[in-house]
């Protein structure tokens, strides 16, 4: 399948400062990436290239096989960037009107706001909403061309829980329909929950890129508890065993290599109960990853 999104060795800086280097990444119609790393780390400037908002300063981008904000890519974007503020002055409706008429195959406004529960602020003037319902109707501006692409930049920040339950789901839906999308967030379950590939940008740099289950697999840090009579000494030298305590008949492992510690322990297995193995989140590893890394 031909790739939506191609980079190759892409370097951006600003003046002196390299913000961006020797990034390549192949996106694929119908993926979801979750594109994720420190502040600073380069994932907005990342985003304003690939909409043409900057320019490649080295290496070679392309969306939909065109130079990033040709009229063909930008009629296929939809995008939900950090401080985007449309026109203020005028009602939510309206401003879905305006933009929609910018794309060939828009949605319906009313039908839009309806499907995303803002009916009720049509008439409500951009500048008497909320935070969070700002951030829904950039959501729904997002969407207005009815995009192939999407890119969504720490889309729910200031949303309430029940904006962002509603706001997964509608991303379910998308992806049900085979929209691609690059996501950034600092809510990491989020990513976990929802990316099929994982991108972690660190200074610039893409430090990893892969599926949640590869990353956990690179990074076997484990703590496995258990109950047992055994003494603490028994695991202290099994390999990857970083800690042992104990307390009481509760014992606790941290590994830094799960599956060569787990292996070790089945000769034990008939003296352990209540065995459990506890596999990092992606909020876990990206802390390991990043601790001391100042971008
Ligand atoms: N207009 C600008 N002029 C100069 N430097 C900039 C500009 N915009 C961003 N930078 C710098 O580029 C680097 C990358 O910024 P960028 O906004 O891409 O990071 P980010 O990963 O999106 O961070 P965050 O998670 O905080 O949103 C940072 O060091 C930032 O200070």
């Amino acid at each position: 399948m031909k790739p939506i999104i191609q980079a190759t060795q892409v370097q951006f800086n600003y003046g002196a400062q390299v913000v961006l280097s020797g990034v390549d990444l192949t996106i694929h119609p119908g993926e979801i990436i979750g594109l994720i790393g420190e502040n600073g780390a380069g994932k907005t400037t990342l985003l304003n290239l690939l909409l043409g908002l900057r320019t490649v300063k080295q290496g070679q981008l392309t969306v939909f096989d065109q130079r990033p904000g040709s009229m063909i890519s930008k009629q296929k974007i939809g995008s939900m960037l950090q401080g985007d503020l449309p026109i203020r002055g005028v009602t939510v409706k309206d401003m879905l009107e305006l933009a929609a008429v910018q794309y060939p195959n828009a949605l319906k406004p009313t039908d839009l706001l309806a499907e995303l529960e803002l009916t009720p602020l049509a008439k409500r003037r951009l500048n008497a909403l909320s935070g969070g319902q700002l951030r829904r109707v950039t959501f729904a501006l997002a969407l207005i061309g009815n995009p192939d692409l999407l890119f969504l930049d720490e889309p729910t920040v200031g949303m309430d829980t029940n904006a962002q339950q509603a706001f997964w789901q509608r991303i379910n839906a998308l992806k049900a329909q085979g929209k691609t999308m690059i996501i950034t967030s600092h809510y990491l379950p989020e990513i976990q929950a929802v990316a099929d590939r994982i991108c972690l940008l660190q200074k610039g740099q893409i430090a990893f890129q892969g599926t949640f289950q590869a990353l956990q697999q690179q990074y076997q840090q484990v703590e496995i508890t258990c109950q047992t009579a055994l003494p603490a000494a028994t695991f202290m030298d099994l390999p990857g065993v970083t800690a042992v305590t104990k307390t009481g008949l509760q014992l606790q492992i941290s590994s830094e290599a799960g599956d060569a510690t787990l292996g070790a322990l089945v000769p034990f297995l008939a003296q352990l109960k209540q065995v459990a193995v506890k596999r990092e989140s992606l909020a876990d590893i990206f802390v390991h990853l990043t601790k001391g890394a100042v971008a």
